[in-house]
């Protein structure tokens, strides 16, 4: 097994608020992730390098050893599944909550519904849980137009501000997990190059601490 540590990155909102974390634990790509169009990318060390792909793969990457190590959102992670994966660290970064909403003022009832998500296996988990029947329609964005347009009684997203569900005539229901985005490890590669996936995870829990002193501070 080669001693070289790929991480992966989800791009997008995560990736802005990860490179300042990665920064403070040593770690600089070796040029400017945004304006280029390569997806693997050198570090300032020599046995790291980055990957940026969509956060929904990160997961995937690192289950099956394309990536050692991942950075991505726990939501991600609970409708991958997360037995496959150690999951060491939470970089307290995109803090948000996965909910159920529907349309404002409407009572959801007990009855069998039509829920909307990109999140099918969390969605599925969750009514089950509460032992409501529950038709899960996979989509892909844009989950806030499917109760305007008839097409569910109820959806399945992150809220943050919730303003998007506002502007959209919605309303937030039940809380289903509280999200931020998490370091996962490779379950091989924590044990084959423990020697310096150890020191990786050791250096982001330390920048993660820092930031939350400065935040406490500030
Ligand atoms: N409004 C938000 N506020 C805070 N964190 C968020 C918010 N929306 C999403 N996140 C978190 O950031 C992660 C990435 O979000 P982003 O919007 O960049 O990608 P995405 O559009 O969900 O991914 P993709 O383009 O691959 O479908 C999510 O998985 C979640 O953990
Ligand atoms: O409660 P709020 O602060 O409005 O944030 C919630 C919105 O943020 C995310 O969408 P995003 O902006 O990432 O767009 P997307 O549709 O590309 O996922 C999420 O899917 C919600 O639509």
């Amino acid at each position: 097994m080669s001693k070289q540590l790929i991480l992966a990155l989800s791009k997008g909102r995560i990736l802005e608020e990860t490179l300042p974390l990665l920064a403070d634990a040593g770690i600089t790509p070796a040029e400017d992730l945004g304006k280029s169009r390569k997806l693997l990318f050198d570090t300032n060390l020599a046995h790291v390098k980055l990957v940026v792909i969509r956060a929904t793969d990160v997961p995937t990457y690192v289950q099956l050893g394309a990536a050692d190590m991942g950075i991505a959102g726990k939501d991600v992670l609970l409708e991958h599944g997360t037995d496959s994966l150690y999951e060491p660290l939470d970089l307290g970064i995109a803090r948000c909550r996965l909910m159920t909403a529907g349309s404002q003022g409407e009572c959801s009832g007990r009855a069998r519904r039509r829920v909307a998500t990109k999140f099918v296996n969390v969605a599925r988990r969750y009514y089950a849980s509460q032992g409501i029947q529950a038709e899960v329609i996979k989509l892909y964005g844009a989950m806030e137009l499917a109760p305007i347009m008839n097409l569910a009684d109820e959806i399945v997203d992150i809220v943050d501000t919730g303003n998007t569900l506002r502007a959209n005539g919605m309303e937030p229901r039940e809380l289903i997990e509280h999200i931020s985005t998490r370091l996962v490890v490779n379950k091989a590669s924590m044990t084959m190059k423990h020697d310096r996936v150890k020191p990786l995870i050791a250096a982001l829990e330390a920048a993660v601490d820092k930031r939350a002193v400065n935040e406490a501070g500030a």
